[in-house]
């Protein structure tokens, strides 16, 4: 693959969970610096998989490439400093305060000064400075979201990587999410983030990535993207769409077949 140094590039990419192969040869369109990507599809597809591979927490085979560095070749504190990564499900069972989580993240990176007074701006960027001294278990899962995404921006990172950040968040911390992220983006960040809500990717992202079965079933802008016909394709769900500007308005076909329990992908 030849260097973008504006862009993500997957290519042929491979991952196994032990002997069961997941992701196999999947190349994904350039994934663009300045720009917020949706990645969606159905449940079990390897929406959270693939992202795992491009945030080097899970191995695999095939090209990752980030302008001229290979991911693949990252030392852990190269990788540290280079992406930021949010999981679906957040750890447990630590003492730590969100403080101390935010701290770790930046000596992770090889930052160096003074990390409290840095740490202590990320929470105030995510309005959750309250939370700063409580012990990441005694939080509610709205509260460590916000948290573990405090984690993953901290270092200002080039290739930001979120799973369903917004899963657990009322909707105006939905909304304060989103535009962190897209700031992020429009700062120079090549940001992927798992949705599940179809709205919030029409509003947010620049571009889409639909998955398939782990494998690519189209890209592009939004209003391209999210169509009846690749509803009904990939999610086997019969709706008309409606792109208002950035709103997006999916209303269910009236006799639509009774909804079957469909098998996941
Ligand atoms: N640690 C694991 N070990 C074995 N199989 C796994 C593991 N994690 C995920 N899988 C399997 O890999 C497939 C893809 O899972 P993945 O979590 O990537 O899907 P997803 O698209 O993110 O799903 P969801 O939208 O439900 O979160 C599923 O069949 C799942 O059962």
């Amino acid at each position: 693959m030849r260097p973008n140094e504006d862009a993500l590039l997957v290519g042929g990419l491979n991952v196994a969970y032990g002997r069961r192969r997941i992701v196999q040869d999947l190349t994904l369109p350039p994934i663009r610096r300045g720009q917020v990507t949706a990645l969606i599809g159905p449940n079990g597809t390897g929406k959270s998989t693939v992202l795992k591979a491009l945030a080097r927490v899970v191995p695999s085979d095939g090209d990752l490439h980030f302008g001229s560095a290979d991911l693949r070749q990252l030392s852990p504190r190269q990788r540290a400093a280079m992406i930021g990564y949010m999981p679906q499900v957040l750890p447990q069972g630590t003492e730590l305060t969100a403080l101390e989580s935010v701290i770790i993240a930046l000596k992770a990176g090889g930052e160096a000064g003074n990390l409290e007074r840095r740490a202590v701006g990320v929470v105030e960027r995510l309005g959750i400075a309250e939370l700063a001294l409580a012990p990441l278990d005694r939080l509610s899962g709205g509260e460590r979201q916000l948290v573990s995404l405090a984690q993953a921006i901290a270092r200002d990172p080039a290739m930001l990587f979120l799973d369903e950040p917004t899963s657990a968040l009322d909707l105006g911390h939905v909304h304060q999410v989103m535009r962190l992220v897209q700031a992020s983006a429009r700062n120079g960040a090549a940001v992927v983030i798992v949705l599940h809500d179809l709205a919030l990717a029409a509003q947010w992202a620049d571009r889409t990535i639909v998955l398939k079965s782990a494998r690519l079933h189209s890209a592009g802008a939004p209003r391209d993207v999210i169509t009846p016909s690749m509803l009904a394709d990939v999610y086997g769900f019969a709706a008309s769409v409606e792109h208002l500007g950035k709103n997006l308005f999916i209303v269910p076909d009236r006799g639509a077949p009774a909804d079957a329990p469909r098998s996941l992908s």
